[in-house]
């Protein structure tokens, strides 16, 4: 059954635009900028948890909506769904794979420098950039997640800095952000996974 729309939910607009990229035409795209809450624990919970706040959050607000207009609210599941996010993690393998799904506050506390120091007593620089969509076809729908994984080295900033860790992250001699934005978007995290998305949507 063709996909009529997907909800992508995120509050980070270097995502939303990487996500327009590598997904193009093939999957009809809205976007709301929405910063949800994300809860502590493993990477898999924390996506699944986010995606379940989102989907319940755009159904809330259409049934606000239906309800202003004196609509049928029997149609609210229906209008509601699909929603997408995501959740990005950057996993140090020296720290047992932390910061992880922390990254956001470690970056925003320490910067680039300070997480290259965080691996300073450490020979073992590699690190793993972790990407998981999580979908739902609707509020009360358990959602489904993809995982796109990229084994990277954590190196003094390189590059353009308008992308959280893109700097520091290195892969195959050039930080992500030194690369090519297309280059990027074929060979990144995000876009394994969404590879990963894509085929599952074409079979449902
Ligand atoms: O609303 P959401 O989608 O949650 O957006 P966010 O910015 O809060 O994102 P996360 O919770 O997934 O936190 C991941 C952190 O890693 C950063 N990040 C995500 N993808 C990245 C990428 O491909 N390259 C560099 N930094 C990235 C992002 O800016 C955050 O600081
Ligand atoms: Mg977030």
């Amino acid at each position: 059954m063709p996909l009529e729309q997907l909800n992508f939910i995120t509050g980070n607009r270097n995502k939303l635009a990487e996500v327009k990229a590598i997904l193009g035409d093939v999957v009809p795209l809205q976007s709301k900028s929405l910063d949800l809450t994300e809860i502590q624990g493993a990477m898999e919970d924390i996506s699944k948890d986010k995606c379940r706040r989102a989907a319940t959050i755009v159904g809330f607000s259409i049934l606000f909506t239906i309800t202003i207009a004196r609509c049928n609210v029997l149609n609210i599941w229906k209008i509601g769904g699909p929603v997408l996010t995501e959740d990005t993690c950057l996993c140090f393998n020296a720290l047992k794979e932390l910061p992880g799904p922390y990254i956001k506050w470690f970056l925003q506390a320490l910067g680039h420098e300070g997480l290259n120091n965080l691996l300073i007593a450490y020979k073992d620089k590699s690190a793993q950039a972790v990407c998981t969509f999580a979908y739902s076809s609707g509020p009360g729908h358990e959602p489904i997640l993809f995982q796109g994984r990229v084994t990277g080295t954590i190196v003094p900033a390189r590059g353009p800095t308008n992308f959280g860790w893109d700097p520091i992250f290195e892969y195959d001699g050039e930080t992500y952000a030194e690369m090519d934005k297309a280059k990027k978007n074929t060979l990144s995290h995000r876009a394994i996974a969404l590879s990963k998305l894509k085929q599952w949507l074409q079979t449902q």
